[in-house]
Protein backbone atom coordinates (compact mmCIF):
# COMPACT_ATOMS: atom_id res chain seq x y z
CA UNK A 1 0.00 0.00 0.00
CA UNK A 2 1.48 3.41 -1.17
CA UNK A 3 2.80 5.68 1.70
CA UNK A 4 3.27 8.72 -0.65
CA UNK A 5 3.70 12.26 1.18
CA UNK A 6 0.37 14.00 1.56
CA UNK A 7 0.79 18.21 1.49
CA UNK A 8 1.58 19.56 5.08
CA UNK A 9 -0.51 19.61 7.37
CA UNK A 10 -1.06 21.10 11.10
CA UNK A 11 1.80 19.08 12.67
CA UNK A 12 3.17 21.26 15.71
CA UNK A 13 1.56 22.40 18.86
CA UNK A 14 1.95 26.12 18.72
CA UNK A 15 -0.82 26.45 15.34
CA UNK A 16 -2.73 23.52 17.26
CA UNK A 17 -6.89 25.00 17.04
CA UNK A 18 -8.87 24.59 20.43
CA UNK A 19 -10.12 21.00 21.46
CA UNK A 20 -10.02 17.89 24.06
CA UNK A 21 -6.35 17.60 23.74
CA UNK A 22 -3.43 17.64 25.96
CA UNK A 23 0.22 17.55 24.82
CA UNK A 24 1.32 15.13 22.27
CA UNK A 25 2.52 11.57 23.74
CA UNK A 26 5.76 11.71 24.07
CA UNK A 27 5.91 8.44 22.78
CA UNK A 28 3.18 7.86 19.92
CA UNK A 29 4.43 4.33 19.47
CA UNK A 30 4.05 3.43 23.16
CA UNK A 31 0.52 1.21 23.36
CA UNK A 32 -0.63 2.39 26.68
CA UNK A 33 -1.11 -0.56 29.11
CA UNK A 34 -3.72 1.30 31.02
CA UNK A 35 -6.46 1.93 27.80
CA UNK A 36 -4.89 -1.62 25.86
CA UNK A 37 -6.22 -4.74 26.50
CA UNK A 38 -4.10 -6.90 28.75
CA UNK A 39 -2.06 -8.85 26.18
CA UNK A 40 -1.52 -5.95 23.32
CA UNK A 41 2.16 -5.57 23.21
CA UNK A 42 4.50 -4.64 19.55
CA UNK A 43 5.78 -7.76 18.01
CA UNK A 44 9.99 -7.24 16.52
CA UNK A 45 8.42 -5.70 13.42
CA UNK A 46 6.57 -2.92 15.19
CA UNK A 47 3.30 -4.20 14.81
CA UNK A 48 0.64 -4.71 17.34
CA UNK A 49 -0.49 -8.09 18.29
CA UNK A 50 -3.15 -9.28 20.92
CA UNK A 51 -2.78 -12.76 22.51
CA UNK A 52 0.26 -13.27 20.27
CA UNK A 53 -1.61 -12.19 16.91
CA UNK A 54 -0.41 -9.86 14.89
CA UNK A 55 -2.86 -7.39 13.77
CA UNK A 56 -1.71 -7.67 10.37
CA UNK A 57 -2.77 -10.94 10.06
CA UNK A 58 -5.58 -10.47 12.16
CA UNK A 59 -6.84 -7.59 9.56
CA UNK A 60 -5.82 -10.63 6.51
CA UNK A 61 -7.94 -13.11 8.36
CA UNK A 62 -11.11 -11.53 9.29
CA UNK A 63 -10.77 -7.98 7.64
CA UNK A 64 -11.45 -4.76 9.22
CA UNK A 65 -13.21 -3.12 10.89
CA UNK A 66 -13.55 -5.86 13.28
CA UNK A 67 -13.85 -5.67 17.04
CA UNK A 68 -10.68 -8.11 18.81
CA UNK A 69 -11.66 -8.99 22.27
CA UNK A 70 -8.70 -10.29 24.77
CA UNK A 71 -10.46 -13.40 26.44
CA UNK A 72 -7.37 -14.04 28.69
CA UNK A 73 -7.99 -10.14 29.81
CA UNK A 74 -12.05 -10.58 29.94
CA UNK A 75 -11.50 -13.08 32.10
CA UNK A 76 -8.91 -11.81 34.27
CA UNK A 77 -11.38 -9.27 34.96
CA UNK A 78 -14.26 -11.15 35.79
CA UNK A 79 -11.70 -13.07 38.26
CA UNK A 80 -10.71 -9.95 39.78
CA UNK A 81 -14.06 -9.29 40.38
CA UNK A 82 -15.41 -11.96 42.04
CA UNK A 83 -12.19 -12.29 44.00
CA UNK A 84 -12.59 -8.73 45.10
CA UNK A 85 -16.40 -9.03 46.48
CA UNK A 86 -15.54 -12.28 47.94
CA UNK A 87 -18.56 -15.05 48.57
CA UNK A 88 -20.42 -13.10 50.67
CA UNK A 89 -21.35 -11.10 47.74
CA UNK A 90 -22.37 -10.97 43.91
CA UNK A 91 -21.26 -9.79 41.10
CA UNK A 92 -23.12 -9.45 38.19
CA UNK A 93 -21.80 -9.03 34.50
CA UNK A 94 -24.14 -6.46 32.52
CA UNK A 95 -24.91 -7.85 29.37
CA UNK A 96 -25.84 -4.29 27.82
CA UNK A 97 -21.90 -3.59 27.60
CA UNK A 98 -21.54 -6.46 24.97
CA UNK A 99 -23.52 -9.90 25.28
CA UNK A 100 -22.75 -13.40 23.22
CA UNK A 101 -23.30 -16.57 23.88
CA UNK A 102 -19.10 -16.86 24.57
CA UNK A 103 -19.49 -14.29 26.32
CA UNK A 104 -22.16 -16.46 28.86
CA UNK A 105 -20.22 -19.55 28.80
CA UNK A 106 -17.23 -17.18 30.29
CA UNK A 107 -18.86 -15.60 33.15
CA UNK A 108 -20.71 -19.23 33.69
CA UNK A 109 -16.79 -20.62 34.29
CA UNK A 110 -15.63 -17.18 36.18
CA UNK A 111 -18.50 -17.91 38.75
CA UNK A 112 -19.96 -14.46 37.24
CA UNK A 113 -24.06 -13.79 37.40
CA UNK A 114 -25.56 -11.98 34.58
CA UNK A 115 -27.11 -8.86 34.44
CA UNK A 116 -29.81 -8.92 31.16
CA UNK A 117 -32.18 -6.34 30.40
CA UNK A 118 -34.51 -7.24 27.15
CA UNK A 119 -36.23 -10.68 26.06
CA UNK A 120 -33.32 -10.58 23.15
CA UNK A 121 -30.27 -10.77 26.28
CA UNK A 122 -32.33 -13.25 28.00
CA UNK A 123 -32.46 -15.52 24.98
CA UNK A 124 -28.94 -15.48 24.68
CA UNK A 125 -28.11 -16.03 28.37
CA UNK A 126 -30.04 -19.06 28.85
CA UNK A 127 -29.35 -20.46 24.96
CA UNK A 128 -25.65 -20.56 26.42
CA UNK A 129 -26.57 -22.37 29.30
CA UNK A 130 -26.22 -19.60 32.37
CA UNK A 131 -28.24 -21.35 35.05
CA UNK A 132 -31.58 -19.04 35.53
CA UNK A 133 -31.25 -18.65 38.95
CA UNK A 134 -28.31 -16.62 38.33
CA UNK A 135 -29.79 -14.29 36.05
CA UNK A 136 -31.06 -10.25 36.85
CA UNK A 137 -33.77 -9.18 34.79
CA UNK A 138 -33.98 -5.49 34.99
CA UNK A 139 -35.81 -3.16 32.69
CA UNK A 140 -37.96 0.02 32.94
CA UNK A 141 -40.91 -1.34 30.21
CA UNK A 142 -40.40 -5.16 30.44
CA UNK A 143 -43.25 -6.87 28.00
CA UNK A 144 -45.91 -9.38 29.68
CA UNK A 145 -44.38 -12.01 27.44
CA UNK A 146 -40.73 -11.29 28.54
CA UNK A 147 -41.86 -11.60 32.23
CA UNK A 148 -43.45 -14.58 31.77
CA UNK A 149 -40.26 -15.85 30.26
CA UNK A 150 -38.34 -15.04 33.11
CA UNK A 151 -40.36 -15.92 35.56
CA UNK A 152 -41.27 -19.66 33.59
CA UNK A 153 -37.25 -19.98 33.13
CA UNK A 154 -36.71 -19.35 37.20
CA UNK A 155 -34.50 -16.04 36.92
CA UNK A 156 -32.66 -15.40 40.05
CA UNK A 157 -34.24 -12.06 40.52
CA UNK A 158 -36.42 -9.16 38.24
CA UNK A 159 -35.89 -6.27 39.06
CA UNK A 160 -39.08 -4.07 39.65
CA UNK A 161 -39.26 -0.59 37.94
CA UNK A 162 -42.55 0.83 38.01
CA UNK A 163 -46.18 0.25 40.24
CA UNK A 164 -47.51 -0.83 37.23
CA UNK A 165 -44.29 -3.55 36.67
CA UNK A 166 -44.97 -4.69 40.48
CA UNK A 167 -48.61 -6.03 39.87
CA UNK A 168 -47.57 -7.11 36.31
CA UNK A 169 -45.12 -9.50 37.70
CA UNK A 170 -47.26 -10.29 40.84
CA UNK A 171 -49.94 -11.92 38.08
CA UNK A 172 -47.88 -13.54 36.04
CA UNK A 173 -45.62 -14.97 38.95
CA UNK A 174 -49.11 -16.31 40.45
CA UNK A 175 -50.57 -17.22 37.02
CA UNK A 176 -47.84 -19.87 36.58
CA UNK A 177 -48.20 -20.73 40.27
CA UNK A 178 -44.91 -19.10 41.26
CA UNK A 179 -42.98 -17.21 43.85
CA UNK A 180 -41.20 -14.57 42.09
CA UNK A 181 -37.85 -13.45 43.86
CA UNK A 182 -37.96 -9.25 43.40
CA UNK A 183 -35.97 -6.03 44.21
CA UNK A 184 -37.11 -2.78 43.69
CA UNK A 185 -34.92 -0.26 42.26
CA UNK A 186 -34.98 3.44 43.30
CA UNK A 187 -33.63 6.67 42.40
CA UNK A 188 -32.10 7.90 45.00
CA UNK A 189 -31.75 11.72 44.12
CA UNK A 190 -27.58 11.92 43.20
CA UNK A 191 -26.14 13.98 40.64
CA UNK A 192 -23.67 11.68 39.51
CA UNK A 193 -20.54 13.56 38.13
CA UNK A 194 -20.74 12.01 34.58
CA UNK A 195 -22.39 12.53 31.07
CA UNK A 196 -26.14 13.61 30.91
CA UNK A 197 -27.28 10.46 29.52
CA UNK A 198 -25.92 8.08 30.98
CA UNK A 199 -26.70 9.19 34.80
CA UNK A 200 -29.64 7.44 35.72
CA UNK A 201 -30.09 8.07 39.94
CA UNK A 202 -31.56 12.07 39.42
CA UNK A 203 -35.16 12.36 39.95
CA UNK A 204 -35.79 13.30 36.64
CA UNK A 205 -35.84 10.80 34.81
CA UNK A 206 -37.63 7.20 33.48
CA UNK A 207 -35.85 4.78 35.74
CA UNK A 208 -36.80 3.48 39.02
CA UNK A 209 -38.99 4.41 41.42
CA UNK A 210 -38.13 7.96 43.87
CA UNK A 211 -37.63 7.70 47.21
CA UNK A 212 -38.57 11.08 47.71
CA UNK A 213 -42.11 11.85 48.59
CA UNK A 214 -42.06 8.21 49.79
CA UNK A 215 -42.56 6.65 46.17
CA UNK A 216 -40.30 3.53 47.34
CA UNK A 217 -41.33 3.38 50.25
CA UNK A 218 -44.90 2.60 49.00
CA UNK A 219 -43.45 0.24 46.42
CA UNK A 220 -42.48 -1.75 49.27
CA UNK A 221 -45.78 -2.11 51.34
CA UNK A 222 -47.49 -2.73 47.63
CA UNK A 223 -44.80 -5.48 46.91
CA UNK A 224 -44.81 -7.20 50.31
CA UNK A 225 -48.82 -7.81 49.80
CA UNK A 226 -48.60 -9.01 47.26
CA UNK A 227 -48.16 -13.11 47.07
CA UNK A 228 -46.90 -14.09 43.78
CA UNK A 229 -43.71 -11.81 45.27
CA UNK A 230 -40.92 -12.34 47.30
CA UNK A 231 -39.10 -9.00 47.96
CA UNK A 232 -35.50 -9.80 48.58
CA UNK A 233 -34.06 -6.53 48.33
CA UNK A 234 -33.20 -2.47 47.14
CA UNK A 235 -31.63 -1.60 44.17
CA UNK A 236 -30.08 1.38 43.19
CA UNK A 237 -28.00 2.37 39.85
CA UNK A 238 -26.46 5.74 39.80
CA UNK A 239 -25.32 6.37 36.21
CA UNK A 240 -22.49 5.36 34.17
CA UNK A 241 -18.01 6.34 33.35
CA UNK A 242 -17.99 7.33 37.69
CA UNK A 243 -15.13 7.53 38.84
CA UNK A 244 -15.90 9.36 42.17
CA UNK A 245 -16.87 6.82 45.06
CA UNK A 246 -18.86 10.14 46.72
CA UNK A 247 -22.25 9.03 44.71
CA UNK A 248 -22.23 5.69 45.68
CA UNK A 249 -21.61 6.39 49.07
CA UNK A 250 -25.38 8.56 49.24
CA UNK A 251 -26.69 5.98 47.16
CA UNK A 252 -25.78 3.70 49.90
CA UNK A 253 -26.57 5.61 52.89
CA UNK A 254 -30.37 6.61 51.24
CA UNK A 255 -30.91 2.72 50.45
CA UNK A 256 -30.29 1.60 54.22
CA UNK A 257 -32.02 4.31 55.37
CA UNK A 258 -35.08 2.70 53.18
CA UNK A 259 -34.11 -0.82 54.57
CA UNK A 260 -34.26 0.64 58.07
CA UNK A 261 -37.79 2.11 57.35
CA UNK A 262 -39.16 -1.06 55.67
CA UNK A 263 -37.69 -2.67 59.14
CA UNK A 264 -39.95 -0.38 61.83
CA UNK A 265 -42.44 -0.53 59.61
CA UNK A 266 -42.69 -4.08 58.39
CA UNK A 267 -40.48 -5.73 61.09
CA UNK A 268 -38.96 -6.83 57.94
CA UNK A 269 -35.02 -7.23 57.55
CA UNK A 270 -34.55 -7.00 53.55
CA UNK A 271 -31.48 -9.33 53.25
CA UNK A 272 -30.54 -7.71 49.53
CA UNK A 273 -28.61 -4.07 48.44
CA UNK A 274 -27.59 -4.13 45.12
CA UNK A 275 -25.55 -1.10 43.99
CA UNK A 276 -25.57 -1.86 40.30
CA UNK A 277 -22.89 -0.57 37.86
CA UNK A 278 -21.26 2.27 36.35
CA UNK A 279 -17.52 2.18 37.56
CA UNK A 280 -15.24 4.11 34.76
CA UNK A 281 -12.63 2.78 32.78
CA UNK A 282 -9.33 4.71 30.87
CA UNK A 283 -10.38 5.80 27.72
CA UNK A 284 -7.49 7.75 27.54
CA UNK A 285 -4.37 7.91 29.43
CA UNK A 286 -5.52 10.75 31.42
CA UNK A 287 -8.26 8.46 33.15
CA UNK A 288 -7.62 7.03 36.32
CA UNK A 289 -9.99 3.81 36.97
CA UNK A 290 -10.42 2.31 40.72
CA UNK A 291 -9.05 -1.37 41.02
CA UNK A 292 -12.20 -3.92 41.64
CA UNK A 293 -10.50 -4.09 45.11
CA UNK A 294 -10.77 -0.78 45.79
CA UNK A 295 -14.02 -0.54 44.62
CA UNK A 296 -15.11 -4.05 46.85
CA UNK A 297 -13.57 -2.57 50.30
CA UNK A 298 -15.18 0.55 49.64
CA UNK A 299 -18.59 -0.23 49.13
CA UNK A 300 -18.45 -3.37 51.42
CA UNK A 301 -17.40 -0.55 54.23
CA UNK A 302 -20.07 2.25 53.78
CA UNK A 303 -22.87 -0.40 54.19
CA UNK A 304 -21.54 -2.28 56.51
CA UNK A 305 -21.03 1.65 58.55
CA UNK A 306 -24.05 2.81 57.80
CA UNK A 307 -25.87 -0.75 58.80
CA UNK A 308 -24.58 -0.48 62.33
CA UNK A 309 -25.61 2.83 62.59
CA UNK A 310 -29.17 2.06 61.96
CA UNK A 311 -29.09 -1.12 64.01
CA UNK A 312 -29.47 -3.46 60.79
CA UNK A 313 -28.00 -7.07 59.95
CA UNK A 314 -25.58 -6.30 56.89
CA UNK A 315 -27.33 -7.41 53.59
CA UNK A 316 -25.86 -9.20 50.93
CA UNK A 317 -24.47 -6.83 48.48
CA UNK A 318 -24.40 -7.28 44.82
CA UNK A 319 -22.92 -4.78 42.23
CA UNK A 320 -23.39 -4.90 38.35
CA UNK A 321 -20.03 -3.44 36.33
CA UNK A 322 -20.40 -4.22 32.20
CA UNK A 323 -17.58 -1.29 30.78
CA UNK A 324 -15.31 -2.20 33.79
CA UNK A 325 -15.49 -6.03 33.21
CA UNK A 326 -15.31 -5.44 28.97
CA UNK A 327 -14.37 -2.25 27.99
CA UNK A 328 -10.98 -2.12 28.47
CA UNK A 329 -10.70 -6.19 26.42
CA UNK A 330 -11.32 -4.79 23.28
CA UNK A 331 -10.03 -2.47 20.46
CA UNK A 332 -11.81 -1.69 16.90
CA UNK A 333 -9.24 -1.76 14.13
CA UNK A 334 -9.93 -0.06 11.22
CA UNK A 335 -8.04 0.48 8.05
CA UNK A 336 -7.04 4.08 6.66
CA UNK A 337 -8.81 4.98 3.41
CA UNK A 338 -8.01 8.91 3.21
CA UNK A 339 -6.03 11.55 4.84
CA UNK A 340 -6.76 14.72 4.55
CA UNK A 341 -4.86 17.57 6.06
CA UNK A 342 -6.98 20.94 6.92
CA UNK A 343 -4.46 23.80 6.74
CA UNK A 344 -4.58 25.44 10.52
CA UNK A 345 -7.02 22.83 11.80
CA UNK A 346 -6.18 19.54 12.04
CA UNK A 347 -5.65 16.26 9.68
CA UNK A 348 -9.30 14.16 9.16
CA UNK A 349 -8.29 10.80 8.99
CA UNK A 350 -11.10 8.38 7.43
CA UNK A 351 -11.64 4.75 8.23
CA UNK A 352 -13.64 2.06 7.05
CA UNK A 353 -15.98 2.25 9.80
CA UNK A 354 -17.37 4.90 11.70
CA UNK A 355 -20.67 5.86 14.05
CA UNK A 356 -21.98 2.25 13.02
CA UNK A 357 -20.11 0.57 14.94
CA UNK A 358 -18.97 3.11 17.64
CA UNK A 359 -21.94 5.90 18.47
CA UNK A 360 -20.27 7.00 21.95
CA UNK A 361 -18.36 9.80 20.20
CA UNK A 362 -21.67 11.46 18.65
CA UNK A 363 -23.50 10.12 21.28
CA UNK A 364 -22.28 11.48 24.53
CA UNK A 365 -19.39 13.35 23.73
CA UNK A 366 -17.04 10.25 24.65
CA UNK A 367 -13.08 10.34 24.15
CA UNK A 368 -10.89 7.83 22.91
CA UNK A 369 -7.63 7.41 22.15
CA UNK A 370 -5.77 5.77 18.77
CA UNK A 371 -2.79 4.19 17.45
CA UNK A 372 -0.86 3.10 14.39
CA UNK A 373 -0.63 -0.52 15.16
CA UNK A 374 0.31 -2.13 11.17
CA UNK A 375 4.32 -0.19 12.07
CA UNK A 376 6.30 2.17 14.09
CA UNK A 377 6.56 5.36 13.09
CA UNK A 378 9.48 8.30 14.02
CA UNK A 379 7.73 11.13 12.03
CA UNK A 380 6.03 13.97 14.24
CA UNK A 381 2.91 13.85 15.81
CA UNK A 382 -0.40 15.09 13.76
CA UNK A 383 -3.21 16.42 15.39
CA UNK A 384 -5.76 14.43 13.79
CA UNK A 385 -9.64 13.49 13.62
CA UNK A 386 -10.70 10.15 12.90
CA UNK A 387 -13.68 9.63 10.95
CA UNK A 388 -15.98 7.23 9.86
CA UNK A 389 -17.49 6.70 6.40
CA UNK A 390 -21.44 7.60 6.87
CA UNK A 391 -23.19 10.48 5.55
CA UNK A 392 -22.81 12.41 8.77
CA UNK A 393 -20.29 14.96 9.97
CA UNK A 394 -20.72 13.84 13.34
CA UNK A 395 -19.35 10.69 11.84
CA UNK A 396 -16.83 10.84 14.45
CA UNK A 397 -14.70 8.05 15.95
CA UNK A 398 -12.06 10.12 18.18
CA UNK A 399 -12.23 13.47 17.77
CA UNK A 400 -9.01 14.59 19.10
CA UNK A 401 -5.96 12.82 19.00
CA UNK A 402 -1.96 12.44 17.82
CA UNK A 403 -1.10 10.14 14.89
CA UNK A 404 1.82 9.95 13.27
CA UNK A 405 2.40 12.95 10.23
CA UNK A 406 3.35 10.17 7.42
CA UNK A 407 0.29 8.11 7.92
CA UNK A 408 -1.33 6.73 5.19
CA UNK A 409 -4.01 5.37 3.06
CA UNK A 410 -3.95 1.02 3.90
CA UNK A 411 -1.88 1.97 7.57
CA UNK A 412 -3.96 -0.22 10.02
CA UNK A 413 -4.87 2.29 13.39
CA UNK A 414 -7.04 0.93 15.99
CA UNK A 415 -8.74 2.58 18.92
CA UNK A 416 -8.78 1.04 22.71
CA UNK A 417 -10.81 0.44 25.37
CA UNK A 418 -14.25 -0.38 22.53
CA UNK A 419 -15.47 -3.62 24.92
CA UNK A 420 -18.72 -1.98 26.15
CA UNK A 421 -21.19 -0.07 23.98
CA UNK A 422 -19.69 -0.33 20.44
CA UNK A 423 -20.84 -3.51 19.47
CA UNK A 424 -23.83 -4.07 21.18
CA UNK A 425 -25.14 -0.22 20.27
CA UNK A 426 -24.14 -0.52 16.35
CA UNK A 427 -26.21 -0.43 14.04
CA UNK A 428 -26.79 -0.27 10.02
CA UNK A 429 -26.91 3.32 9.24
CA UNK A 430 -26.03 3.73 5.51
CA UNK A 431 -26.73 -0.02 4.83
CA UNK A 432 -23.29 -0.51 7.64
CA UNK A 433 -22.25 -4.04 7.95
CA UNK A 434 -22.02 -4.21 11.44
CA UNK A 435 -18.02 -5.84 11.79
CA UNK A 436 -17.23 -8.93 13.77
CA UNK A 437 -16.05 -9.63 17.10
CA UNK A 438 -13.23 -12.03 17.63
CA UNK A 439 -12.15 -13.44 20.37
CA UNK A 440 -8.03 -14.00 20.72
CA UNK A 441 -6.44 -16.32 23.26
CA UNK A 442 -2.80 -17.69 22.86
CA UNK A 443 -2.13 -18.01 20.07
CA UNK A 444 -5.74 -18.50 18.73
CA UNK A 445 -8.50 -16.29 17.05
CA UNK A 446 -11.57 -16.94 16.69
CA UNK A 447 -15.36 -15.32 15.68
CA UNK A 448 -17.42 -15.65 18.75
CA UNK A 449 -20.25 -12.55 16.77
CA UNK A 450 -19.78 -12.85 12.78
CA UNK A 451 -19.58 -9.84 9.95
CA UNK A 452 -23.12 -9.02 8.81
CA UNK A 453 -23.64 -9.45 5.00
CA UNK A 454 -25.21 -8.25 2.58
CA UNK A 455 -27.44 -11.49 2.55
CA UNK A 456 -28.74 -10.66 6.14
CA UNK A 457 -29.37 -6.92 5.13
CA UNK A 458 -31.42 -7.94 2.09
CA UNK A 459 -33.13 -10.98 4.11
CA UNK A 460 -34.66 -8.34 6.47
CA UNK A 461 -36.01 -5.95 3.86
CA UNK A 462 -38.86 -8.02 2.65
CA UNK A 463 -40.50 -5.80 0.34
C1 LIG B 1 -29.20 -1.24 36.07
C2 LIG B 1 -27.86 -1.19 35.44
N1 LIG B 1 -26.90 -1.98 35.93
C3 LIG B 1 -25.66 -1.99 35.39
C4 LIG B 1 -25.33 -1.17 34.34
C5 LIG B 1 -23.95 -1.26 33.79
O1 LIG B 1 -23.29 -0.08 33.77
P1 LIG B 1 -21.75 -0.04 33.41
O2 LIG B 1 -21.54 -0.76 32.14
O3 LIG B 1 -21.46 1.41 33.30
O4 LIG B 1 -21.03 -0.68 34.57
C6 LIG B 1 -26.30 -0.31 33.81
C7 LIG B 1 -25.98 0.63 32.72
O5 LIG B 1 -25.65 1.77 32.98
C8 LIG B 1 -27.60 -0.32 34.37
O6 LIG B 1 -28.56 0.45 33.88
N1 LIG C 1 -24.54 2.98 26.79
C1 LIG C 1 -23.93 3.93 27.66
C2 LIG C 1 -24.21 3.83 29.09
C3 LIG C 1 -25.58 3.44 29.49
C4 LIG C 1 -25.54 2.06 29.98
C5 LIG C 1 -26.81 1.44 30.40
N2 LIG C 1 -27.56 2.05 31.46
C6 LIG C 1 -22.47 4.15 27.34
O1 LIG C 1 -22.03 3.81 26.31
O2 LIG C 1 -21.73 4.71 28.07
Amino acid sequence: MSRSAHPAGPRHADVLPEGHYSAPPADLNHLDPKVWARTVTRDERGVATVGGIAVDALAEEFGTPAYFLDETDFRARCRAWAEAFGKDADVFYAGKAFLSRAVVRWLKEEGLNLDVCSGGELTTALSAGMPAERIAFHGNNKSEEEIRTAVEAGVGRIVLDSFQEIVRVAHVAQSLGKRQRVQIRVTVGVEAHTHEFIATAHEDQKFGIALAGGQAAEAVRRALKLDGLELIGIHSHIGSQIFDMAGFEVSARRVVQLLAEVRDEHGVELPEIDLGGGLGIAYTSEDDPREPHEIAKALTEIVTRECEAAGLRTPRISVEPGRAIVGPTAFTLYRVGTVKPLEGLRTYVSVDGGMSDNIRTALYDAEYSVSLVSRTSEAEPMLSRVVGKHCESGDIVVRDAFLPSDLAPGDLIAVPATGAYCRSMASNYNHALRPPVVAVRDGEARVIVRRETEEDLLRLDVG
